[in-house]
């Protein structure tokens, strides 16, 4: 399928991540008042990690209007989110939760430019629009990857999260849209965490953090446009361009801010050996491409426990924005990642290593194998 006749695709999913995106923004501001009055908005799932209204609530929504778009027939949507938790009788109000976010936000559709149902979707047709993502992927045919709300952690924290979806044919992904609400406009706020509201007021309609990402494969270009409450402020893309910083000593390098998530004294070592001189960024979620793809930081490494899986929605939108923007995203071995055995980069070596160039992917990987042999990976 050529790029060029993506047009339908990338639009929809444009406006279905701006929208997806404001309905996390609600939900994180619900998830502020105490939990009495919140809703009981937070769950934890079988490994601990926390699953919120938001991210079925996406999902929903996701998976709704890519049906409306094109056809539920065949429609392959690989996605985080699966009802068992939710279906379950004693989660009758976290499922109203869900279903009110949801319709709430789709009554809001027509003013992304996309269709809303008649009337407000049941709970039965909103599990069903969750469930119908449960595709493995693979090698062959169309499929759409979303991760609903990457880095729940820090969505529960106030913090950095991202909705994530992208388009992969044949193992390659074709397009990728980043949802950032809380991507601040200074970069220092990335790791941080500035009170943005309190620099200045922001303008009727708008706020001052938030942005929508988004690339299509082949066109050398990653383009990044504001999120605006209530609408897309169609007229105000701008391009991405990573950073033409290739000094190790003038770069910053970002990684997760979860210990468990990535060996930050492999990484340490890695940044020093190669002169990094910088205090590494750490930032929650698929935020840290953005911050490649838009030049505010030069480096992202992420190296997980050997025994950890890297799943494809963590990463498909991610890639095809930073390469988009002029950047590199290769495994700790310098290979392309491999989003066509299924749900798993299966075969990725050690890590993930995404530059903002070339000059500084060949130093890191360079510095990977002299430092390999000593670490305790
Ligand atoms: N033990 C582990 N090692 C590495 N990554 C992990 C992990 N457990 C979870 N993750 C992934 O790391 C993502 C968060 O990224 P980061 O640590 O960069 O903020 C999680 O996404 P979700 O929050 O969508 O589950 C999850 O996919
Ligand atoms: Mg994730």
């Amino acid at each position: 399928m050529a790029v060029e006749s993506l047009a339908t695709e990338m639009d929809t999913a444009v406006r279905v991540v701006h929208l997806a995106s404001s309905l996390c923004v609600k939900v994180q501001e619900k998830l502020r008042l105490p939990s009495s009055t919140n809703g009981g908005h937070v769950k934890s799932k079988d490994d601990d990690s926390p699953v919120t209204v938001a991210d079925w609530g996406v999902q929903a929504i996701v998976s709704w209007v890519l049906a409306e778009v094109f056809g539920g027939q065949s429609l392959s949507i690989v996605a985080e989110e699966d009802t068992e938790s939710l279906s379950k009788a004693e989660s009758l109000g976290l499922l109203g939760a869900v279903s009110n976010a949801v319709n709430e936000a789709l009554s809001e559709a027509p003013k992304y430019g996309l269709p809303k149902p008649d009337k407000p979707l049941g709970s039965t047709e909103i599990l069903e629009a969750i469930g119908r993502c449960n595709s493995v992927g693979g090698p062959k045919g169309r499929h759409w990857v979303l991760d609903p709300v990457d880095g729940t952690l820090g969505f529960v924290r106030g913090d950095q999260y991202a909705v994530a979806l992208a388009l992969i044919e044949n193992g390659k992904v074709l397009l990728g849209v980043l949802g950032c609400p809380n991507y601040p406009l200074k970069k220092e706020c990335l790791s941080n965490g500035c009170n943005q509201t309190t620099t200045s007021k922001p303008a009727a309609g708008s706020v001052l953090k938030g942005c929508v990402m988004y690339a299509k494969r082949g066109t050398g270009q990653a383009w990044m446009q504001p999120l605006v409450a209530g609408g897309i402020s169609e007229s105000a893309a701008t391009l991405l361009k990573v950073s033409s910083v290739d000094d190790p000593a003038l770069a910053t390098v970002c990684e997760p801010v979860e210990r468990a998530n990535s060996n930050h004294l492999f990484t340490a070592g890695l940044a020093n050996s190669m002169g990094v001189r910088k205090q590494p960024m750490r930032v929650y979620s698929m935020v840290k491409y953005a911050a490649i793809a838009r030049g505010d930081a030069e480096v992202f490494m992420k190296f997980a426990q050997s025994s950890y899986k890297e799943k494809i929605w963590d990463h498909a939108a991610g890639v095809v924005i930073v390469e988009e923007a002029g950047g590199v995203v290769t495994d700790a071995g310098g290979r392309d990642l491999d989003f066509s055995k299924g749900v798993y980069l299966e075969g990725l070596d050690r890590g993930i290593i995404a530059c903002s160039g070339q000059v500084l992917h060949e130093k890191i990987i360079g510095a990977v194998y002299a430092s390999w042999e000593s670490s305790s990976l």
